[in-house]
C-alpha cells in the first residue's frame, strides 16, 4: 500500500490535471488572502469543478468565519474543510454541524509540548494535519512555509482516527517522513513549486511517484 498524497494550493487546470494524473487522493485549495495560493471564491468555483471524481476537493481556510465559509461553499462544490488557523476544538465542531462536511484540523507542531493539542482536536475532528509550526516572524503564514519539524516526535503516536503529515515535504524526504512517523497519508506544498504559488508539474509527478513507491511503516 503507497502513501495518500493531497497537493495543496492549486490554482490552475494544468496543475490540477498533473495533480490528479500523478494519483493524488486529495486536492486542496487556498482560501486566504495573505497566501501566495489564495484564490478567490470565484477562482475556487471555476476550479474546483474541472476535479475529477473520487478525488477529495478540500477547501483550506484560517480562522474563516460562518459567512466567509459560507460563501464559499455555496460557490463551490467541496467535499472537506482543513481548518488551519487557531480554530479551538469546540469552533470544529461547530463547523462539522454547520455544514456537514468532514473536517480535518491542522495542528503545528514544534516540540513535544505541542502534542498534547492533536489529542485535543481528535476528539473533535474527522482527521488530524500534522504540520510544521509556522516561524515566529510577522511575515510567515500559519503553514505553506515549506520547513520541517523533527519527525521522531511522532514516532509511535496514534490518535484513533486518520491523520496526514505535512510540513516541508519534497519528493526526496517523503519516504523518510513517513518511514520515521508511520503516517499513510502525506500533503505538500511549497514543496512541488518552483515559486511560491507556482505549482511545478514535474515535482508534482515526482511527489506522487516517491509517494506511491514509499511503504507505509
Ligand atoms: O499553502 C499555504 O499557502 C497555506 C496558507 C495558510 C495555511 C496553510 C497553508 N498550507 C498548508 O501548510 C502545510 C505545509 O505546507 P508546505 O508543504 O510546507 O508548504 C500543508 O498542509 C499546506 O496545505
Amino acid at each position: 500500500m503507497s502513501l495518500r498524497v493531497k497537493i495543496c494550493g492549486l490554482r490552475t487546470p494544468e496543475a490540477l490535471a498533473a495533480a490528479a494524473s500523478a494519483g493524488a487522493a486529495y486536492v486542496g485549495f487556498v482560501s486566504f488572502p495573505r497566501s501566495p495560493r489564495h484564490l478567490d471564491d470565484a477562482g475556487i468555483a471555476a476550479l474546483a469543478p474541472l476535479t475529477p471524481p473520487g478525488i477529495c476537493k478540500v477547501l483550506l481556510c484560517v480562522n474563516a468565519s460562518d459567512a466567509a465559509l459560507d460563501a464559499v461553499l455555496e460557490a463551490a462544490p467541496l467535499d472537506m474543510l482543513q481548518l488551519h488557523g487557531a480554530e479551538s476544538p469546540e469552533r470544529v465542531a461547530e463547523v462539522r454541524a454547520r455544514y456537514g462536511l468532514p473536517v480535518m484540523k491542522a495542528v503545528g507542531v514544534a516540540d513535544e509540548s505541542d502534542l498534547p493539542a492533536l489529542a485535543e482536536h481528535a476528539r473533535a475532528a474527522d482527521q488530524l494535519l500534522v504540520d510544521a509550526k509556522p516561524p515566529k516572524t510577522g511575515a510567515a503564514l500559519p503553514g505553506g512555509n515549506g520547513i520541517a519539524f523533527d519527525w521522531r516526535l511522532l514516532q509511535g503516536r496514534r490518535w484513533g482516527l486518520p491523520w496526514m503529515l505535512a510540513g516541508g515535504l519534497t519528493p526526496a524526504n517523503v519516504t523518510e517522513a513517513a518511514r520515521l512517523t508511520g503516517a499513510t497519508q502525506v500533503d505538500v506544498s511549497s514543496g512541488v513549486e518552483s515559486a511560491p504559488g507556482v505549482k511545478n508539474l514535474d515535482r508534482i509527478a515526482a511527489f506522487c511517484a516517491a509517494a506511491g513507491a514509499a511503504v507505509p511503516a
